[in-house]
């Protein structure tokens, strides 16, 4: 696996530092892990059903109908700082957001499988914007024809934008860190049809 600078991720990735600064990102951290009503979804997999190893949350407009989470998962609504990070995102990205998926993944055991966020609802070419608080955590992103896999650290307080090619032509995984203790919270803003 090699590792790619962060200026050079593959097409339609683009990673930002320090959106958030530092103190700010762990306090929002914290914030979040004490004041959202996480839950852990089951799926099934080959017939059995099986817990997801990380806690989830979902915030959505009323108009929103998101099959995946939406199904398993009850719209948690929109805390004051999540509505305050929606607004900043949009004006910054140009976009509006109307859904917010959050993902606690309580220390390095903690684990997101591969996968595309190529969900009909998203439409074409979706532009999804993820924030990382707490624990940084390697992602890997894997060209879906050469199978070529890169990853990158995720830090605290940085954004990564997902747009263009990035779900038709690339998966992407949070893969197990046995040595990280410390929990991360992710939150993937999205746009649902
Ligand atoms: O935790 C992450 O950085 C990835 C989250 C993700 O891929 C998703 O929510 O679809
Ligand atoms: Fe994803």
């Amino acid at each position: 696996m090699s590792k790619l600078n962060k200026e050079c991720l593959p097409e339609g990735f683009h990673y930002f530092p320090k959106g958030i600064s530092f103190d700010k990102s762990l306090a929002l951290y914290e914030h979040l892990r004490t004041q959202l009503p996480w839950q852990q979804p089951e799926i099934r997999v080959y017939g059995k059903m099986h817990k997801i190893p990380r806690l989830q949350c979902f915030v959505a407009d009323q108009s929103v109908n998101y099959g995946y989470s939406g199904k398993q998962l009850d719209n948690c609504g929109w805390l004051p700082v999540l509505s305050a990070i929606r607004t900043r995102l949009q004006r910054q990205y140009g976009q509006s957001f109307n859904a917010l998926l959050l993902n606690w993944y309580r220390n390095g055991q903690d684990t997101m499988g591969w996968h595309s966020d190529d969900e009909q609802e998203l439409g074409h070419e979706p532009m999804i914007v993820s924030v990382s608080l707490g624990a940084s955590r390697l992602f890997k992103i894997r060209n879906k024809v050469t199978r070529e896999t890169n990853s990158i650290l995720l830090e605290t307080g940085s954004f990564l934008v997902m747009s263009g090619r990035s779900q038709n032509d690339f998966e992407h995984s949070l893969p197990k860190q046995a040595k990280v203790s410390q929990g991360r919270i992710n939150l993937t803003f999205r746009t649902v049809g």
